[in-house]
């Protein structure tokens, strides 16, 4: 053994499995893409978040090469689609939101025809068993429930064992149970060192499964980093939920110890705050000082949610704005 160090390997950096550049995308007059940098290394999953109409379709669909860039670089595994689209698509796996198959093939046929669109990959029973569909391998893909449907997706999309996944709210509309099976397939594939891209709207997939989290708003990057990064980014760790009669008027609010944000939402108000133990009693005496009376209370730990919400004033889904 000679012992010597290898400095080399120590300062190498991990290798890139996404690289883009100044992406810049526009429809006529629509800016989709106003120019993002992205670097995702080997074995990570990144999350695209953002509201409807962010850019994140436009941006995934570039990186797996259904639609040309306007500008910017972008390269995947060190090639790009310009010089090596056929080595590509054979090393990217696509699970769409909605996938229709043929109604008239059961599961094993469908993974079967996928298979046989490349030279190398799974056998069909390990994308079936990946997904746990063994039970249903001779039901017809019309048949299939939508959690069901979803996973013949992914194993569709895994069927070419790829370096790269894409995933397109892979878990919309999922029974939590469903779901979580679907967590647990994507964790399986960061282990065996597979790069994945998940667009989501839920923050709590984002926050388990991603190691990187973009969040995307009008065509531009508004925040990245770790989940854990983003939230100690707004500076509120924790958040308070409360509704009093009668209300408290805003000046109220900022004099709670460590207050950050306020946010109101129907008859109640979103506290974001640094330190629950100071302000809590803090909001107590407020409270009582008004005359008012709580009706209700509740705290959590800041999330995802709470990040777009402070950076754009907006939530990440429609429905809670
Ligand atoms: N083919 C197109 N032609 C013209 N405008 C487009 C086209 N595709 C997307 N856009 C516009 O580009 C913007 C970004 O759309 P995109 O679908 O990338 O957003 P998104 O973040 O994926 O939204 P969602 O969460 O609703 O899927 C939107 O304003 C959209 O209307």
């Amino acid at each position: 053994m000679s012992g010597g160090v290898q400095p080399s390997l120590a300062s190498t950096p991990p290798p890139l499995a996404i690289e883009v550049k100044g992406l810049i995308k526009r429809f006529e007059d629509t800016v989709a893409v106003a120019g993002i940098d992205l670097e995702v290394p080997v074995g990570q999953c990144l999350g695209l978040l953002g509201p409807n109409g962010a850019g994140k379709t436009t941006t995934v669909e570039i990186l797996e090469g259904l639609q040309p860039p306007t500008a910017g670089k972008v390269e995947l595994l060190g090639r790009s689609w310009a010089r090596d689209a056929k080595y590509l698509r054979e090393h990217i796996g696509i699970a769409l939101q909605e996938t229709r198959f043929a109604e008239r093939l059961t599961v094993e046929e469908t993974v079967r025809l996928f298979r046989s669109f490349y030279a190398q990959g799974l056998t069909v029973e390990e994308a079936i068993g990946l997904v746990h569909l063994e039970e249903k391998r001779h039901t017809y893909s019309m048949k299939l429930s939508g959690g069901q449907r979803q996973r013949l997706a992914l194993a569709v999309a895994l069927v070419a064992d790829p370096q790269i996944l894409f995933l397109d709210e892979p878990t919309t509309g999922l029974d939590p149970q469903s779901r979580r099976a679907l967590w647990d397939v994507i964790e399986g594939l960061k282990g065996k060192g597979r790069t994945v891209v998940l667009t989501t709207h839920y923050m709590e997939e984002a926050q388990v499964l991603c190691d990187q989290v973009v969040i995307m708003d009008h065509g531009r990057i508004v925040a990245q980093g770790t989940p854990p990064q983003l939230i100690a980014s707004i500076g509120a760790e924790q958040i308070i939920e409360f509704a009093s009669t009668p209300d408290l008027p805003a000046e109220a609010l900022a004099e709670v110890p460590t207050f950050v944000s306020a946010r109101s939402r129907g008859d109640g108000h979103t506290l974001s705050v640094r330190e629950l133990h100071t302000a809590l009693p803090g909001l107590l005496s407020v409270v009582a000082a008004r005359g008012a009376r709580l009706r209700h209370l509740s705290t959590r730990q800041a999330t995802l949610d709470d990040v777009f919400l402070t950076l754009t004033g907006r939530a990440l889904r429609e429905e809670e704005s």
